[in-house]
This record gives C-alpha cells, sequence and structure tokens, in this order.
C-alpha cells in the first residue's frame, strides 16, 4: 500500500505539489497522468525520497524515508542512470548484495524476459538507451519490492520489452503488489489500470476508478480536464 497524505511540495515560491492525497492499494495498479509541468515528477520524486516535502507519505505503512519503506520501494526513473564502469550482470550481483537477496534465478529470469541475458557482460556505458531502461527496470524489481513506481516506462522500450513489461505490470498486482505508474501515453495503459489521477497545476484535478463500468473514456476525462473539451481527434461528440 502507498499512502500520501497533504504532501505539499514547493520550489522557492513555486507550489509544485498543493496538499496532495492519493492512495494506491495492495493489488491496484494508479495511473497518474497530466500534462507537462503539471508535478508529476515532483510527487514521484516525494515518495521516493529525493525531495523534501511537507505531509506524510508511508510505504506499506513505513515512513517513506525510513529503511524499511525503502526496502520495499522498487523506483524506475524516467531517465536510466547506470553505472558505466559495471557489467548487466555485476548491476544486478550489487543488488543483490545490497539487500541481501540470494535468488539470483530470478533476477537471470528478468534479464531473461527483456533480453539482456546475452548482454550480461556488456558494460553499463556500452548499453544503448533501450537496454539501460531494461537494465534499469531489472534493477528496480530485483530485490522484489512491494510497492513500484515507474516514469515513464515504455519510453524508448522496443515492442518485446513493451509487451514482457506489460505482462511484468499484470503479474505485480497479481502477487499483491502495489504500482504507481507516471504515463503521457494514456492508450499504453487503457487495459490495466484500476485507479487513475490526472493532475493539473500542481493538483489531482480528477481521480477516476476503472470499476469495469462504460462510461467516459480516460482520454477523454483526461482532455476535459486539462483543455475543458473531449480528445479534438475523436470529433467533439462528448
Ligand atoms: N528543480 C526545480 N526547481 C524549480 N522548479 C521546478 C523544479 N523542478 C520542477 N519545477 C517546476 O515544478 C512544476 C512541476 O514540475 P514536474 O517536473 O513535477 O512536472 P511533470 O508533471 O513531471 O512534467 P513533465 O510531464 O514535463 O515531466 C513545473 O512548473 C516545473 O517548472
Amino acid at each position: 500500500m502507498l499512502s500520501i497524505s497533504g504532501v505539499t511540495k514547493k520550489y522557492g515560491k513555486m507550489v509544485a505539489n498543493d496538499n496532495i492525497s492519493f492512495a494506491v492499494g495492495d493489488g491496484q495498479i494508479g495511473i497518474l497522468l497530466g500534462p507537462n509541468g503539471a508535478g508529476k515528477s515532483t510527487i514521484i520524486k516525494c515518495i521516493t525520497g529525493l525531495l523534501r516535502f511537507t505531509g506524510r507519505i508511508e510505504v506499506n505503512g513505513f515512513e517513506n524515508t525510513s529503511q524499511e519503506a525503502k526496502r520495499q520501494l522498487g523506483y524506475i526513473p524516467e531517465m536510466p542512470a547506470v553505472y558505466d564502469l559495471l557489467t548487466v550482470s555485476e548491476h544486478l550481483e550489487f543488488i543483490r548484495r545490497a539487500y541481501r537477496m540470494e535468488d539470483e534465478a530470478y533476477t537471470r529470469e528478468l534479464l531473461e524476459r527483456m533480453e539482456l541475458w546475452d548482454k550480461k557482460d556488456k558494460l553499463g556505458k556500452e548499453l544503448s538507451k533501450g537496454m539501460q531502461q531494461k537494465l534499469s527496470i531489472c534493477c528496480a524489481l530485483a530485490h522484489k519490492p512491494r510497492v513500484i513506481i515507474f516514469d515513464e516506462p515504455l519510453v524508448g522500450l522496443d515492442p518485446h520489452a513493451i509487451k514482457e513489461l506489460k505482462q511484468i505490470f499484470r503479474e505485480l498486482k497479481a502477487g499483491g503488489a502495489s504500482v504507481l505508474i507516471s504515463t503521457h501515453m494514456i492508450d499504453s495503459v487503457e487495459d490495466y489500470w484500476d485507479v487513475a489521477n490526472i493532475m493539473m497545476n500542481g493538483r489531482f484535478a480528477a481521480t477516476k476508478l476503472n470499476d469495469g463500468s462504460e462510461g467516459q473514456s480516460l482520454e477523454d476525462l483526461f482532455f476535459e480536464i486539462t483543455e475543458g473539451k473531449a480528445d479534438p481527434q475523436e470529433g467533439g461528440n462528448s
């Protein structure tokens, strides 16, 4: 369970997150949508402990900056940051040692699913941007976190990795983890989200639950909130 209560983050006088509260329950996939500058990366950086803020963030009941919260949290940043001089397999060994994880078979499985096993002896700096993104995903999942934050996870991935990652989202959900995905690619999340939050100007402008009922699509709601109308591509029939 990821729980955010009354979080406010200011950069100087600029309020990037204004008293934000939301939760992603066990076995739920939460989506964070919003135009550029809405405050999505800021709340993600607050959750992952990279920014100071006022309010409270809990990871499975532990304050987000605590060691226990960090043990249970996985974070895939928008820009992958791999170690230039560690090989792919050394990255995973580093994570296993840091989290005292014995399960080498699991990290091998992650590399195989992301088609990185045959690259296991390559250095971080020798990987393409997409390979670095895939390695970043493997590293973030290697310690089997219970709360996982993905910032634009599908950008730069090839079709196989996109398919595999969508399957991983479903497996994390089935395993009871809480998953939060920030994305601009609304159509890429249409089929597996549980709760979607649309941000505007540092606030939550709308929250929509995916309860299986027919009705307004997430995309139409997004355009209605952010531009005061439904998707212009749809011919304005809302
Ligand atoms: N380090 C910073 N110093 C000052 N202002 C910042 C800083 N980082 C972000 N901001 C401002 O905070 C607001 C929210 O930015 P944020 O990066 O959280 O938006 P975002 O929703 O992630 O945008 P995008 O979709 O473009 O990634 C913006 O107005 C941005 O200019």
